[in-house]
């Protein structure tokens, strides 16, 4: 295989958690390439790649839902707090210029209590959840084509600035960037 990056001399690479969990994934479905028709992942890997590009664009929509989602309940939660305040006895300007954490034509901006309800929580669970369905479905797309986690990663770490980067992150060579575009 083309070797596409290095890690520039004198620094080691670094070592995390998502990385670490990644790694796994990524080996995981590499090795259902050996599996049968029973693995979801080796069906992916092997059948039709309309399959897996449909679970892609399904999962990031889902992504889109559950965030819409988390907003829906972060809004619905202010509103109610608006309007809990305005009724103990402020209006709904003074409410809302609270909620504005705003101090508009005198009115005085008393700290709004918002109470976000389970389901703000639950939202959220469901948004990390569908993250990790999208990201799953992209790396077995990812292993079909052979790009790995580190040529993954130096793509990443190519976007960077030098402050930004891991130190040791994996880089590409300058001939690979941005090539095909
Ligand atoms: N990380 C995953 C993983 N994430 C999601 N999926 C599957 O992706 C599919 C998503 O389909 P759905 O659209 O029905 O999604 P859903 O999650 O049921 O619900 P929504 O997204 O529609 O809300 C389900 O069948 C999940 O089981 C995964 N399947 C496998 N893996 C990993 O891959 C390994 C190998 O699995 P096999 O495929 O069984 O070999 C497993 O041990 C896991 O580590």
């Amino acid at each position: 295989m083309v070797d596409k990056t290095y890690i520039p001399e004198g620094q080691d690479a670094p070592a995390s958690q998502i990385g670490a969990t990644l790694e796994a994934l990524a080996a995981t479905i590499a090795s259902r390439r050996d599996a049968d028709e029973a693995s979801y992942t080796y069906r992916l890997l092997t059948g039709n790649v309309d399959t897996v590009l449909k679970k892609v664009m399904e999962e990031s929509g889902e992504v889109a839902l559950a965030a819409k989602d988390v907003e829906g309940w972060a809004t619905s939660s202010l509103a109610a707090a608006v309007a809990l305040q305005a009724v103990s006895g402020g209006s709904y300007a003074e409410a809302a210029c609270a909620a504005a954490g705003a101090d508009v034509a005198g009115f005085a901006s008393d700290a709004l209590s918002v109470q976000l309800p389970p389901e703000y929580g639950e939202a959220v669970d469901h948004l990390r959840y569908e993250a990790a369905d999208v990201v799953y479905h992209l790396l077995v797309v990812l292993e079909r084509y052979g790009i790995g986690l580190d040529e993954f990663a130096a793509e990443l770490n190519n976007r960077m600035t030098e402050r930004e980067r891991p130190e040791g992150g994996v880089r590409l060579y300058d001939e690979y960037v941005r090539r095909g575009k």
